[in-house]
């Protein structure tokens, strides 16, 4: 759970020299967002993996570019009883939100990137749209919003015109989807040169989305494809794997399971132990490539929610094409089916569609095979499927998981593995604990 303890930074990786964007700004910014709690992370892992189990809840603030307030919201400002002295930022204190200072029609370009904990996001700027340009490091077809919705794990260029009124400054605010949110918004100020940066906003900052509004988070997600000249996937794949996402109980511990095996990772990198060998540090069966679907109902709590613990891998072909359907279910708890963020490291891979309910052999026929996105993190919804297909063409041993930090700790991954023995010398440090501490390359 060290992201949630703040070890996060954000990568621009730019344009090979002599290329060209497809699109054109004349400013940039970078806005890293994040969720924050006042209970420290170790406190929060003893709380997960107690029986009975403590939920860490949700974030008390979220931040931007590490910067939050707590208990001093600025919309306080508007609302009739605010003590408005209390929230009034000269701009160089630690939890000062920093402003995005504009000039009047221009194009600036908002790298958004998250990186929280839990969170959920949406995204808006009173009385400006947005151009989504890319996703996870990949254009994509140009698309007009009002507000973004962005999961943990992901990230976006948007073009933002500055074509408002520039005597006046701008909320930019930031709200929680997908829970129901107890943490405020966060809030900047996109401010217009010559405009004073302390001159509040006259208009109220734009309202989150309600947070179980799925249709609108779908609506969102489901207008992504790639641009065209984009690569395109394989037309066919060589391998299917299924994952049913549950909440389950081990030994009476809660945990999150895929395919009924909650992953525990072991303390022997797996690299080192593929490459040389060491049959005992890990399971050596791999995990199902399916469950029983026809006698699950993901709409209802597990009959049984029983599930074991498991370490086991996906061995895949090297440069076969790989298919994974993420089934969502019910939680634990009746009437509760979650958004899970899956991340892939290593690759990216094309989203080819989503759906409701169980996702059935003829639905590959609604595959999107003409313009998929490509992305390194995929949302599931709810009660729903997500199909994604990426080639097996990175020698390594690569996670595949919920980017949410509590439900990774709580088992909710797989691994990975493709042609380790192609990966040359591993760094040292890099087998310096478990069996491997001991081996030279
Ligand atoms: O993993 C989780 O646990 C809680 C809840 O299901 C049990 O308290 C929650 O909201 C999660 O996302």
């Amino acid at each position: 759970m060290q992201r949630s303890a703040g070890l996060y930074g954000s990568l621009i990786v730019d344009v090979a020299d002599g290329e060209k964007e497809p699109f054109h700004y004349d400013g940039e910014f970078n806005l890293l967002l994040s969720d924050w709690w006042h209970q420290n992370v170790h406190d929060q892992e003893v709380s997960l993996s107690s029986n009975p189990f403590r939920w860490i809840g949700e974030p008390q603030s979220i931040l931007i570019n590490g910067r939050g307030q707590f208990n001093c919201s600025m919309a306080a400002k508007f609302s009739s009883n605010s003590s408005v002295s209390q929230c009034k930022f000269r701009g160089n204190e630690q939890c000062a939100p920093q402003i995005l200072h504009v000039r009047p029609n221009k194009i600036y370009r908002l790298r958004i990137a998250s990186s929280t904990a839990l969170a959920s996001l949406n995204l808006a700027i009173a009385g400006h749209k947005m151009v989504v340009v890319e996703a996870d490091g990949n254009y994509v077809q140009p698309f007009e919003v009002n507000d973004l919705d962005i999961y943990s794990g992901e990230s976006y260029s948007v073009l933002l015109r500055t074509d408002q009124i520039p005597s006046k400054n701008y909320w930019i605010s930031i709200g929680v989807r997908g829970r129901e949110p107890k943490t405020p918004q966060a809030l900047t100020i996109l401010n217009y040169f010559p405009t004073s940066a302390s001159k509040l906003p006259t208009s109220q900052p734009p309202i989150t989305p309600p947070w179980n509004d799925y249709n609108h988070s779908k609506s969102f997600t489901k207008s992504i494809f790639a641009l065209m000249g984009s690569p395109k996937p394989p037309k066919n794949h060589d391998r299917r794997i299924i994952l049913l996402n549950t909440q389950t109980k081990v030994n009476g511990f809660t945990k999150w399971s895929i395919n009924n095996i909650s992953l525990t990772l072991p303390s022997t990198p797996y690299l080192g132990s593929i490459k040389f060998g060491l049959n005992h540090a890990f399971d050596q069966k791999s995990p199902p490539d399916n469950y029983d679907s026809n006698n699950y109902d993901i709409f209802k709590p597990a009959l049984n929610p029983n599930s074991s613990y498991g370490n086991g891998i996906y061995t895949i072909n090297f440069n076969t094409t790989v298919d994974v359907v993420l089934q969502n279910a019910n939680a634990l708890a009746k009437d509760v089916s979650e958004i899970h963020p899956w991340h892939l490291h290593g690759h990216d891979f094309w989203v080819l569609g989503y759906g409701e309910g169980k996702f059935r052999d003829e639905d590959e026929k609604k595959f999107n095979l003409k313009n998929p996105p490509l992305r390194n993190t995929a949302v599931i919804f709810p009660y729903g499927w997500t199909a994604v297909r990426f080639v097996a063409d990175n020698p390594g041993v690569w996670a595949f998981h919920c980017h949410i930090e509590p439900h990774l700790h709580m088992g909710m991954g797989v691994v990975f593995a493709e042609g380790v023995h192609r990966v040359g010398q591993i760094p040292k440090a890099a087998l310096a604990c478990g069996l491997t501490g001991n081996k030279q390359n």
